[in-house]
């Protein structure tokens, strides 16, 4: 038995209900139940308790960085900065400018991406936009110049410049933090440090590449401006992040949500319930998307705004927050499209304000890791192996980047496949390897003809082109198993309660979740082309 809040009654601010309503109190546990005459008050404590608890849950979960965490990250970005105005200085007397101009000039670096959000977890990366004067060119200077003096630092480590992306960067580690580094130019001499990224005069001037990289700072920026309570967005957005990789949901490349798009599915929740809580924010997100009408856009900014409607291939189209009010890149497919709606569900149901009298909310059942094995028997296994750690980690991030292909092809065949992102060691292979397991639909035909959909994926890979073609240990194998022959960690049945025995190949137990952070990145990368139109549209 459940009571709903009447319509007009839901949780929108710090008014809850208009009018006492009634409601069973622990109506599961209580027969029969105590009916309870709910005041606004109490419904106010109430959402307070849940707003305590889930912030008690966060804290468990350690989703915040530690203080020795969050200084590392701004001493990499101090150091940053400091390189980089020294790289400009050796840059202008190269080019052998006036002295009052060299002593003028300076460039900067702008993070953005969840670092530039506040809502960085102890594995992001730091998005950071290095931002110069005109005279410093993209392919000399910055992939160059500055790549070497980043070399040479005894904090750098495994740096890649990716110059074939929209965005072309540089990727490194820096004190064993990931860094995705791009370059704007900017028509100036001096690039201060709080350099006004939407300032007109100088977006007008800019060439493409270096608009599309500037696109990340400014759609950020756009993002903290149109949010009424930041530091609800950012437990908010924190916590369905920690939902997202939980349930399987967040992997741009594996055709779910990345950052930018979850940024801004919390950022439209939190603006049009400005005076709600964490907690109920929380909430009102499974709710606000269970019962969206995709493909309706979801529109961040000012809704009198013109926008062309996007083109109809997109599953969930998410708007870019800053002119020219693009459409995030997206990769969703059919499958991960069902599995996100199902996941949207879930959470709604989980998460419901239906039922006020429960003052207790079970936050673990929502963040449950996603029971792979309980939902399919058929998983296709993609193993990646490599001669050494290095050739690994470059093969892996090469056919991630190139992944959606694979997942095309297999929905040609399957009505439905779950592509799990989590990276696997195998110790039984003896090379280095990366292995995947992704859900079949038992609905679908289960007779896939694995060497041609190997074939096909091959020619789509290219690998020609893969760091030269000169990899030739690089392998990849894909092979249908059953539940039966997954790793003992991945069962649901790992304690060995229940369950068959192995057939076929055995695999113990000991594998390892490893993410790779890779030089590679798909070419579609971020962004989009900028036209003359755009630039004059900026702001
Ligand atoms: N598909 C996309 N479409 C448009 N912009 C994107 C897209 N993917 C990334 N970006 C830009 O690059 C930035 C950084 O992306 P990144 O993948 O590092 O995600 P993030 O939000 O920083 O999350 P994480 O904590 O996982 O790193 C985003 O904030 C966005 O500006
Ligand atoms: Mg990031
Ligand atoms: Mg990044």
């Amino acid at each position: 038995m459940a009571y709903a809040l009447p319509g007009e009654a839901r949780i929108t601010g710090a008014v809850f209900v208009q009018n006492p309503v009634l409601v069973p109190r622990n109506h599961s546990l209580v027969s029969p139940p105590v009916i309870l005459r709910l005041n606004p008050a109490f419904l106010m404590q109430m959402d307070e308790h849940r707003t305590r608890s889930l912030l008690q849950f966060m804290a468990q979960e350690g989703l915040e960085p530690s203080p020795e965490e969050e200084m590392k990250r701004k001493t990499a970005i101090d150091q940053l900065k400091q390189i980089v105005l020294a790289w400009i200085k050796k840059v202008a007397w190269q080019c052998h400018l006036p002295k009052d101009v060299i002593a003028d000039a300076s460039a900067t670096v702008l993070t953005y991406g969840s670092y530039g959000l506040g809502v960085h977890g102890p594995e992001s990366d730091i998005d950071a936009l290095c931002v110069g004067p005109y005279f410093a060119t993209l392919e000399e200077d910055f992939f160059t110049v500055l790549h070497s003096m980043l070399e040479s630092q005894t904090e750098v480590s495994e740096i890649h410049c990716v110059k074939s992306a929209k965005v072309p960067l540089m990727r490194f580690k820096f004190n064993g933090i990931s860094i995705d580094f791009p370059y704007a130019r900017l028509p100036a001499i001096s690039v201060p440090e709080y350099v006004n990224v939407f300032d007109p005069s100088l977006l007008a001037q800019v060439d493409d590449t270096s608009w599309r990289s500037l696109s990340g700072v400014r759609a950020n920026k756009r993002i903290l401006q149109l949010v009424p309570n930041l530091k609800n967005f950012q437990s908010m957005l924190r916590c369905v992040k920690l939902w997202a990789r939980r349930r399987g949901v967040y992997s741009h490349l594996f055709g779910f949500f990345g950052g930018i798009h979850l940024a801004i599915l919390t950022a439209y929740v939190c603006q049009r319930y400005p005076n709600a809580s964490a907690s109920a924010l929380l909430c009102l997100f499974f709710e606000t998307f269970s019962k969206w009408p995709w493909p309706e856009p979801v529109v961040l900014n000012d809704p009198s705004i013109p926008y062309r409607h996007p083109d109809g291939r997109s599953f969930m189209p998410i708007m870019m927050p800053c002119s020219p009010f693009e459409w995030c890149h997206s990769n969703i497919t059919r499958s991960t499209y069902r599995k996100i709606v199902s996941e949207f569900q879930r959470g709604y149901v989980l998460t419901r304000l239906q039922d006020p009298g429960r003052m207790e909310f079970r936050w673990n059942n929502l963040f449950e890791a996603y029971p792979y094995t309980g939902k399919h028997t058929h998983f296709l296994q993609i193993l990646l192996t490599a001669d050494n750690d290095d050739e690994l980690q470059e093969w892996v991030g090469w056919v991630k980047s190139r992944i959606r292909g694979l997942l095309l092809k297999l929905e040609m065949v399957q009505e439905y496949c779950d592509p799990n992102p989590t990276e696997n060691v195998d110790h039984n292979i003896t090379e280095p390897n990366i292995v995947f397991y992704w859900g079949l639909s038992h609905k679908g035909n289960t007779f896939i003809n694995i060497g041609s959909l190997k074939k096909d994926f091959m020619k789509s890979l290219n690998t020609d082109q893969f760091a030269d073609g000169n990899r030739n240990h690089c392998k990849l194998g894909l092979s249908i198993v059953q539940y039966s022959q997954l790793p003992k960690s991945l069962r649901l049945d790992a304690s060995g309660a229940k369950g068959s025995e192995p057939c076929g190949e055995t695999l113990d137990n000991n594998y390892l979740q490893k993410p790779v952070y890779s030089q590679y990145v798909p070419q579609y990368f971020v962004g989009y082309v900028a036209n003359e139109q755009h630039r004059a549209a900026a702001g």
